[in-house]
C-alpha cells in the first residue's frame, strides 16, 4: 500500500452477528414495479454471451432493458409502451399494500435475527429522505421514507437492522452504455471524486439517521475514495464505528477492510476460520420476478439444509425475499420462510449461538452436520431422517447421554443410531451429545 494509503481499522466481527445465524435480505425498489426477468430454474444456465442480456436478476431491469433485443426490452415495450423510460416508473410506484410492521413481525416469527433491506440499488433510486437527489421514494412514487419505516419496524420486532447500499453502480448519475459483460461491469462505472463524495454523503445520511447494525455494500466502492483525504472510505468507516460500536460491514468495499465475507448463490467448501455469509434469493432473482412460479423456488427442506450446512461451516444465511411493487410479499416465498421458521422454532439450540465443530460434516456416509452449543453440547444434525438410521462416526462412539429432543437416543454397539418414527418426517433431526 502506498504512503497515501489510509489506515483501516482491524475489528472482530461482533458476537451478536455470529450468534444471529439467520437474516432476511429485502430487495425492494423501483425495479419491483416492473418485476420481470427471464425466469431460470435451479441448475439452468445461459451461455456467457447472454449473461447480461438475459440477466436473471429482476433488480437489473434498468440495465437489461437498455440492451437491444433483450427479452426485458420486449417485456418493457409491451408492458409500458414505447418511449416509457425506467425512471418514468417512479411515479407509478404506489406501494399501496406496503406494511413495514407486518413484514418485520413475519421475519421475526420465521426466526430471522437481523434484516437487510436495500436503501439504494444499482438503479440509483433512494428509499430514504435524502438531500442528495430528487430520485427517491420521498420525492417520487410512494412519497414515503421507506428506510425510516423499516428501521423502526425492525427494531420494534426485536430485529437487528442493516442496510444494503450499491457503492459501485448508480445508473441514475452515470451515463455509460448498458453493461453487457463482466468487463463492462468494471469499466461502466464512475470512480471520480464527485461520485465518491455522493456515495459518502448518502451513506453518512443513512448512518446518522438509522445507525444500521450492518452496512452491506455491493460490488465495490468508488476508487477515488480509497486514498486518504476528504470523503474517503476510511473516514466513513471511522464515522460509522464511532456511531455504531457493534456495527459490522461485509467484504465488498474494494479495500483491505472487511467484516464478514460473502458468498452469493455459493457456499464454502470447508469450515473457514473467518465469519462469512451465504446469500441468495428464494428463486434465481433478488428483486421480485413475476415470471417465477413455485417451480423456480428452492423448496423448504433444501432451505433448512442450506441453513444448517452454512451454520456448520461458520456462516450466516442471509435469505432474500422479493416484495412486489405494491409492497405485498409473494405467497410462495412466505410459505418457504414460514416452513424454515417452524423448523428453527423447534430446534433453536442447533443453530443460534452455536459455533462450528472441528469438522462440519462426514466425508462419506450419512448426511450429518455438526454445531457446538456454548456449553459444549454437540448437535449431530441428520439432514435426511426419512432415510432412517445412520451410524455415528468412531470418534463419537461411547459418548454417554445421547438425546433426541424429547427422549434418550438408542445407539447400538456399532454406532447405529435409530431415528424415532416421530422425527422421520422432519427436514432434519437433531441428536445431542453432552460435552465429553
Ligand atoms: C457478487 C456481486 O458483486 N454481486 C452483485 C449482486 N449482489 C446481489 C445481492 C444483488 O443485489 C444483485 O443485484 C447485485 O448485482
Amino acid at each position: 500500500l502506498g504512503e497515501d494509503a489510509p489506515r483501516y481499522p482491524d475489528r472482530p466481527v461482533p458476537d451478536w452477528y455470529r450468534d444471529a445465524k439467520f437474516g432476511v435480505f429485502v430487495h425492494w425498489g423501483l425495479y419491483s414495479v416492473a418485476g420481470w426477468a427471464p425466469p431460470r430454474r435451479p441448475g439452468e444456465d445461459v451461455p456467457v454471451e447472454l449473461e447480461y442480456s438475459h440477466h436473471q436478476y429482476a433488480e437489473w431491469y434498468a440495465n437489461t432493458l437498455r440492451i437491444p433485443g433483450s427479452p426485458t426490452a420486449a417485456y418493457h415495450e409491451s408492458s409500458f409502451g414505447v418511449g416509457t423510460s425506467y425512471e418514468d416508473l417512479a411515479d407509478a410506484w404506489t406501494a399501496e399494500r406496503y406494511d413495514p410492521d407486518g413484514w418485520m413481525r413475519l421475519f421475526a416469527a420465521c426466526g430471522a435475527r437481523y434484516v437487510v433491506p436495500t436503501a439504494k440499488h444499482h438503479d440509483g433510486f433512494c428509499l430514504w429522505d435524502t438531500a442528495t437527489t430528487g430520485f427517491s421514494s420521498v420525492h417520487r412514487g410512494p412519497r414515503r421514507d421507506v428506510v425510516a419505516e423499516l428501521a423502526g419496524a425492525a427494531r420494534s420486532a426485536g430485529l437487528r437492522f442493516g442496510l444494503y447500499y450499491s457503492g459501485a453502480l448508480d445508473w441514475h448519475v452515470s451515463h455509460f452504455p448498458p453493461i453487457r459483460s463482466l468487463t463492462d461491469l468494471f469499466t461502466h462505472r464512475r470512480n471520480d471524486p464527485a461520485f465518491a463524495r455522493h456515495c459518502f454523503e448518502q451513506v453518512r445520511e443513512l448512518v446518522e439517521a438509522h445507525r444500521p447494525d450492518v452496512l452491506w455494500n455491493d460490488i465495490d466502492w468508488p476508487d477515488s475514495a480509497k486514498a486518504a483525504g476528504p470523503y474517503s472510505l476510511a473516514e466513513l468507516f471511522e464515522h460509522y464505528y464511532d456511531l455504531v460500536p457493534e456495527g459490522v460491514v461485509n467484504d465488498r468495499w474494494g479495500v483491505p477492510h472487511l467484516g464478514f465475507r460473502t458468498r452469493e448463490y455459493r457456499t464454502e467448501t470447508g469450515t473457514p476460520a473467518w465469519a462469512w455469509e451465504a446469500t441468495r434469493g428464494l428463486g434465481a432473482s433478488f428483486g421480485y420476478n413475476r415470471a417465477e412460479d413455485d417451480t423456480h423456488l428452492i423448496d423448504a427442506t433444501e432451505l433448512v439444509h442450506l441453513l444448517v450446512d452454512t451454520v456448520a461451516k461458520n456462516g450466516n444465511l442471509l435469505l432474500n425475499i422479493s416484495p412486489r411493487g405494491d409492497g405485498s410479499l409473494p405467497e410462495a416465498q412466505v410459505a418457504r420462510l414460514r416452513e424454515l421458521g417452524r423448523w428453527l422454532a423447534a430446534h433453536p439450540d442447533a443453530v443460534y449461538g452455536t459455533r462450528p465443530w472441528h469438522r462440519h460434516a462426514e466425508p462419506v456416509g450419512a448426511p450429518l452436520r455438526y454445531t457446538v452449543r456454548p456449553d459444549g453440547t454437540l448437535n449431530v444434525i441428520a439432514l435426511d431422517p426419512a432415510h432412517g438410521d445412520f451410524r455415528l462416526p468412531a470418534d463419537l462412539l461411547g459418548r454417554p447421554g445421547a438425546h433426541w429432543g424429547e427422549g434418550a437416543a438408542e445407539i447400538g454397539p456399532d454406532g447405529t443410531v435409530v431415528i424415532p418414527e416421530a422425527l422421520r418426517h422432519l427436514p432434519a433431526a437433531v441428536l445431542t451429545l453432552p460435552p465429553s
